[in-house]
C-alpha cells in the first residue's frame, strides 16, 4: 500500500490482512518498534533523512522475510528512486488515491505526522501532493480511489485493476 498520508494504507491494510487471512506489516510501526521512540521524537531527535535509510533497510529485510503479508508503507517511502526499485521485488504495489479535499477532512487534528505540523494543513497537503504524485504514479502497479469507499469496494477494486492490469 502506498500513497499520501491519511490515505488509508495502515487501517485498510489492517483490514484486508484481517478479512482475507493475510499477515500484516507497517514501515511506521517497525520503525517505531526499532527505535523504542515515536514517529514525532525521531523525526525532532534523529531527523529526516535517519528516519528515510531506516525506511530503506526495512523493505529490504522485509523482501527477504515476508510472504503472503500486506504491506503498508510510509507515505513518504516511495519518493526514493531506489525505494521504488525495491518496492517492486516486495510486491503488487497498490496507490491508494485520495483527494486533497478528503485527506484535509481525515487529517484535521491529527498531531501524529511531524510533516504537516504548524500551519495550514489544506495548503501543507497541496503542496506536498504537487511534489509527490507523479513519484506515486510512477511507483504504483493498481491505483485505487479512497474518497467515499467501503473498504469491501476498494478490495474489490484492487482484484479487478489487478486482473485487467
Ligand atoms: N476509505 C476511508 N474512508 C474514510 N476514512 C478513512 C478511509 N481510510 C482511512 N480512513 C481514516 O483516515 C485516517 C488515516 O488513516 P491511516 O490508515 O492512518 O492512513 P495512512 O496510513 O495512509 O496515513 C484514519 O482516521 C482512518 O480511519
Ligand atoms: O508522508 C510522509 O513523509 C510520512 C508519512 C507517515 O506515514 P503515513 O503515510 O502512514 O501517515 C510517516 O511515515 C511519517 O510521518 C512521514
Ligand atoms: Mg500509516
Amino acid at each position: 500500500m502506498i500513497g499520501f498520508m491519511g490515505c488509508g494504507k495502515t487501517t485498510f491494510g489492517t483490514w484486508i490482512a484481517k478479512n482475507k487471512k493475510m499477515d500484516f506489516c507497517d514501515t511506521d510501526a517497525l520503525i517505531v518498534e526499532k527505535e523504542k521512540k515515536s514517529i514525532n521524537d525521531i523525526f525532532s531527535e534523529n531527523g529526516e533523512p535517519y528516519f528515510r535509510e531506516l525506511e530503506t533497510e526495512i523493505v529490504k529485510d522485509l523482501i527477504k522475510s515476508r510472504h503472503n503479508t500486506v504491506v503498508s508503507v510510509g507515505g513518504g517511502l516511495p519518493l526514493k528512486p531506489e525505494n521504488r526499485e525495491l518496492l517492486k521485488k516486495l510486491g503488487t504495489v497498490v496507490y491508494l488515491r485520495t483527494s486533497v479535499e478528503e485527506l484535509t477532512k481525515r487529517l484535521a487534528g491529527d498531531t501524529t505526522r511531524p510533516l504537516l505540523a504548524g500551519g495550514n494543513i489544506r495548503e501543507k497537503i497541496t503542496h506536498l501532493m504537487d511534489m509527490r504524485l507523479s513519484d506515486y504514479l510512477d511507483a504504483a502497479e493498481v491505483i485505487i480511489d479512497t474518497d467515499g469507499r467501503s473498504f469491501d469496494e476498494m478490495y474489490e477494486n484492487i482484484l479487478k485493476e489487478k486482473r485487467e492490469a
